[in-house]
């Protein structure tokens, strides 16, 4: 919690913001992480690990152990994030995306299975969707101008959550459905 009050300081400034805009917008209200197990797998070339996505959050920290399997899409190629011992890996997720307008973007990212072993991260997940909540996230108000009209129509957590959710990790963006 402490990182994330850190970084969405950072992330305020870095798009010309007061330091506190995105707490103030709730980025950082509630925190839920996902422990994964990833079995040792004897066939990995025909087995998918975690398919192709980009997290359904503000912003993702990530622990991840020793064995590898981490890759994002940057210019449409896979890259390995290899793990580096007291690393933690912060993936930008879609609501931040929208929110910014395309500022910040969110990362597609997926994990191979592996014959070496069970791999074992944690995600930790910026993230109010297990806290009720009415408010719509649009484009931050101060970064509208003629130049930089939105991109995504305003929603709730509640519903770009429910859509990530019914579509699966069926490698199409979400944000696209929000797109005006
Ligand atoms: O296991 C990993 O390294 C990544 C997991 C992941 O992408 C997720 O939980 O959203
Ligand atoms: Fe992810």
């Amino acid at each position: 919690m402490e990182l994330g009050d850190t970084l969405f300081e950072l992330q305020s400034e870095a798009i010309g913001l007061e330091p506190n805009h995105l707490k103030d917008m709730d980025c950082t209200k509630c925190l839920f992480a996902l422990g994964h197990y990833y079995p040792a797998c004897p066939q990995p070339e025909i087995t998918p690990g975690t398919s192709k996505h980009a997290d359904n959050d503000f912003l993702t920290v990530l622990l991840q152990d020793n064995i590898g399997g981490l890759q994002v899409l940057h210019q449409n190629h896979w890259v390995d994030v290899p793990p580096t011992p007291g690393a933690l890996v912060v993936n930008i997720g879609d609501i931040l995306q929208l929110i910014s307008n395309d500022k910040f973007k969110s990362v597609d990212h997926r994990v191979l299975a592996n014959k070496v072993g069970p791999r074992v991260s944690l995600a930790c997940f910026f993230m109010t969707n297990f806290v009720p909540t009415q408010r719509l996230y649009g484009l931050i108000k101060e970064l509208i101008s003629e130049q930089n009209p939105p991109k995504y129509r305003e929603t709730t957590i509640k519903e770009f959550t429910t859509y990530f959710n019914n579509k699966g990790l069926d490698g199409t963006s979400t944000l696209l459905h929000f797109r005006l």
